[in-house]
């Protein structure tokens, strides 16, 4: 199944209830928490506090996208926070295996995400342990960049290790995906988890969202 992730990472805070409302409404499945930490990457945005107070008013699937160092030192608290899913860099973890074990054993499913430089092909020894791969389209740090288009490549050949090992694991595309352009391409390249930021929260989120979810009927099985 295709879903769709809006990133609030571009919403307007001063009216986030109202925006949350909206995109639970249009039929979006999830919602993309971006966490960033100025370290990992050169920007700051949202954390703890924010993911506990929005899971009181939404019943999406929280999406916790932590681009933060040593990300298994706050497991446990965004899994109390509300996430469902708590994806981590490759890149950022000192133990990735051990991270993955962490996610899990409080509940939570585990996703791994590689940065746009990052081959894919780096966390092919732990695919088997994770619920979902994030392919990152642009570079971690900001929302409204433009789709890399180096990593379609590694959305393809990511989905046919995954058939070829007979596998349940879930491609999620980050970064400059806008309906009529680079979404297409990431669904034809094997991608059923889409993150939309800019393209879903400004301007109508209601029209934005049921684009994307249109587009998503033409690629579903
Ligand atoms: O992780 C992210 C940035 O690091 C965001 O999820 C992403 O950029 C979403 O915004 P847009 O769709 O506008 O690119
Ligand atoms: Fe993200």
């Amino acid at each position: 199944m295709i879903k769709l992730s809006p990133s609030i990472l571009t919403s307007d805070f001063a009216n986030l209830g109202a925006q949350l409302r909206e995109i639970e409404e249009a039929g979006a499945q999830m919602l993309h928490l971006d966490v960033m930490d100025g370290s990992f990457v050169p920007s700051i945005s949202i954390g703890l506090p924010v993911i506990r107070s929005i899971r009181r008013v939404s019943g999406l699937m929280f999406d916790v996208h932590l681009m933060i160092l040593e990300p298994e030192r706050y497991v446990e608290e965004f899994r109390e926070a509300g996430a469902d899913l708590i994806t981590v860099h490759a890149e950022a973890c000192t133990d990735l295996k051990k991270t993955i074990e962490k996610i899990h054993a409080c509940g939570a499913k585990a996703g791994v995400s590689v940065k746009p430089a990052t081959p894919v092909e780096d966390i092919f020894p732990i695919l088997d342990q994770v619920e979902l791969v994030l392919v990152m389209t642009v570079e971690p740090g900001f929302g409204g960049q433009a789709y890399l288009e180096s990593c379609t490549e590694k959305i393809r050949v990511l989905r046919r290790e995954i058939l070829r090992r007979g596998l349940y694991v879930d491609i999620e595309v980050d970064g400059g995906i806008k309906k009529d352009t680079t979404l297409p391409v990431v669904l034809e390249a094997g991608a059923n988890v889409i993150v939309g930021g800019t393209a879903i929260v400004n301007g109508n989120i209601r029209e934005n969202t049921e684009g994307f979810l249109e587009v998503f009927r033409r690629f579903e099985p």
